[in-house]
């Protein structure tokens, strides 16, 4: 398990600061929504806890089982989705996978076919992933982050182009593979967060520093 301690992080990009003295604790095994409207910066603060976006000040602590992890190290212990990673769209479903648990420790030992079959995508294994629908690439993105073997996921805008079915797919996701695990998740959306017991609103650590 994996908790993230911010210390005083802030984030600006010219003259505008997105957030600034950003402090607190992300226990490990806990959910966490990270919310705010509309470019606020939600996007901008899970990237830099994955240490995709360098922070203008302060920082980021990351400890698993008692050791310390360094930024350089922690994309090892996370798997992101979002709608700016890219999946490589030449890559069939089957080549991906292969691919992607070739750096990533499957959850359980699952077998690329188990994950096929519960992402509902089984009878696509051969297709290239540019001709997936929307709401498949989705469904990938998910199930590569959950049936991989880390502490930490980050999620932003997890039900984005799922349907309703889709939608109760991730919340089974989050309730049988979620377990023990930190997961912060970026949202607007009550109905993919609701179940987090700790809430980040960006809104807080922005507009009175900008004042
Ligand atoms: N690389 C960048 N260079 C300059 N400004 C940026 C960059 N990336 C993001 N921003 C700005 O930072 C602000 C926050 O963007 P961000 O994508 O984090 O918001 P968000 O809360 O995730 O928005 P949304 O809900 O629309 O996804 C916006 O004003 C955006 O224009």
């Amino acid at each position: 398990m994996l908790d993230i301690r911010l210390n005083s992080i802030g984030k600006r990009f010219q003259y505008d600061w997105i957030f600034k003295n950003l402090s607190l604790e992300i226990p490990k095994g806990s959910f966490c929504a990270i919310t705010g409207s509309n470019g606020s910066g939600k996007s901008t603060l899970v990237k830099c806890i994955a240490g995709l976006t360098p922070l203008t000040e302060g920082k980021i602590e990351y400890t698993s089982e008692g050791q310390n992890i360094s930024d350089t190290e922690i994309f090892n212990f996370l798997s992101i989705s979002a709608p700016y990673m890219e999946l490589p769209e030449e890559f069939t479903l089957l080549e991906l996978l292969r691919f992607h648990f070739s750096f990533k420790k499957p959850i359980n030992q699952m077998e690329h076919e188990e994950m096929m079959e519960k992402m509902y995508l089984i009878e696509h294994r051969y297709k290239p992933i540019n001709q997936f629908s929307s709401g498949m690439k989705q469904r990938l993105k998910l199930g590569l982050c959950f049936y991989s073997d880390v502490p930490l996921i980050l999620l932003d805008e997890p039900s984005s182009n799922l349907d309703e079915k889709g939608l109760h797919w991730y919340l089974e996701l989050i309730g049988e593979y979620g377990q023990n695990k930190t997961i912060l998740i970026c949202s607007n959306e009550p109905k993919e967060y609701g179940f987090c017991q700790h809430k980040i609103h960006v809104e807080d650590f922005k507009l009175k520093h900008n004042l």
